[in-house]
């Protein structure tokens, strides 16, 4: 493994990752990837939950091979598992996001480009070839600029957009505001230029106030100038409106990642995404709300009452479910699966990982992944993720 022969750093999981990415680190970085909002109770609970969710193995079965191919909007990836869009990668390592997506191309799975990317999105659909790649999509108060970016991502071959809707305004992370968190002077928000968007480097508050980008500015935007960004950039007024204007500009599949409740999966189904995500943002929005495995259960069985028939051919319309938050061991995937989900997304391993090794580390990271998941199935007597089934899993409320 490259990353062994760095330093003899022999990782035998993703939380050795994550020490080694924290020694590597400057402090402002570590604690841009690594926290949470508030007093970071959700970012904890997204590891917990998984912690009471019990597995059910069956034995007998033939699990000499274990087969993990998975259909993804047409496509197939070689496990059940994509990168999720994290922003500012150089942050990690110098080749940041174009490391990150050769890496998944290496290993067959999809990767989310974020919008908050330090490499222009372009240049990572080169770096990367033929690779599955979706775009992660922030709507700015500025339209224009939002539809030259779906634009650019369709023409740059990215195959589905992913508009986030957990940031209508900017959590509050406490480690980002005691550490003054900015871009160091070399990397920018590499898919913007500096004369449309005028804060590429990030801004201060008293820089956007001055240069009227409005926003409404409060202790947290003098402290962090990503806070001040977010909140005088991004559209804060969005609506399941803004779907169906995304749907009119766009031929790509939509996904909307954020989503937390049954109420919302079935309104996303109504205007016509073709997967949902479920996510509490890593536990970096709100913070006090569930893990995003706890409200699966109710989310899928939400869908399955209701289903809604496609009029031609009286077929239930299927919208995927894809999850994300806190997946750190292939049996947390399983579990996942279990629970309903057809894909599961992870954010920080990705970035520990990058920090590590760059490339080789992603790569490393996702292959400790595929690994864990095989051995959890053949412990489980599953032996394709196409049959991975409810009754492999006991929640903590159910009889033994
Ligand atoms: C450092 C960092 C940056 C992130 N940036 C974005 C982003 O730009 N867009 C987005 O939709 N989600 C972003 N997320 C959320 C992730 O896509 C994902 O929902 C979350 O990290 C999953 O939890 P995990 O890190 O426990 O796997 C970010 C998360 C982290 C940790
Ligand atoms: C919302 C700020 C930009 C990137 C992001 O989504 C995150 O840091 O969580």
């Amino acid at each position: 493994m490259a990353v062994s022969a760095n330093g003899g750093f022999h990782p035998i999981n993703l939380d050795d990752y994550e020490a080694t990415a924290k020694e590597r680190l400057t402090t402002q970085a570590h604690g841009y990837f690594s926290s949470g909002a508030n007093d970071q109770w959700t970012l904890r609970e997204n590891r917990e939950a998984f912690n009471r969710i019990r597995l059910r193995p069956r034995v007998l079965n033939d699990v000499s091979k274990v087969n993990l191919n998975t259909s993804i909007l047409g496509h197939t990836s070689t496990m059940p598992v994509l990168v999720a869009p994290t922003g500012m990668q150089k942050l990690a390592h110098p080749e940041g996001e174009t490391a990150t997506a050769r890496a998944a191309r290496e290993v067959g799975v999809p990767m989310t480009l974020s919008t908050m990317s330090t490499t222009p999105l372009e240049e990572v659909a080169e770096s990367s070839g033929k690779g599955l790649r979706f775009f992660q999509l922030y709507v700015f108060q500025q339209r224009e600029l939002t539809v030259q970016l779906i634009k650019r991502a369709e023409a740059a071959g990215y195959s589905a957009i992913v508009l986030t809707v957990d940031v209508p305004a900017m959590g509050r992370r406490e480690a980002d505001l005691r550490n003054h968190f900015t871009l160091p002077p070399h990397l920018t928000l590499a898919n913007f230029d500096e004369e449309t968007h005028g804060a590429t480097r990030l801004c201060g508050a008293r820089e956007a106030a001055r240069d009227g980008s409005g926003g409404d500015f409060g202790l947290a935007d003098t402290k962090s100038a990503l806070s001040a960004y977010v909140n005088s950039m991004y559209d804060g007024s969005l609506t399941w409106k803004t779907i169906d204007w995304l749907k009119s500009i766009t031929a790509l599949p939509v996904i909307v990642k954020g989503i937390m409740t049954p109420e919302d999966a079935l309104l996303a189904r109504e205007h016509g995404v073709s997967a949902i995500w479920v996510s509490n943002h890593g536990g970096r929005q709100l913070d006090g709300v569930d893990a995003p495995i706890t409200v699966l259960p109710s989310i899928k069985q939400a869908l399955a009452e209701k289903p809604v028939m496609e009029s031609h051919f009286r077929m239930p319309t299927r919208m995927a479910i894809w999850v994300d938050g806190g997946v750190r061991r292939g049996s947390d995937i399983l579990k996942a699966l279990a629970l309903g989900a057809d894909m599961v997304a992870v954010g920080r391993p990705v970035l520990w990982g990058l920090a590590c090794g760059g490339q080789q580390g992603v790569v490393d990271v996702l292959s400790m992944i595929r690994e864990e998941l095989t051995l959890a199935m053949k412990l489980a007597g599953c032996n394709d993720v196409k049959k991975v089934s409810r009754q492999l899993v006991r929640l903590a409320h159910e009889p033994v």
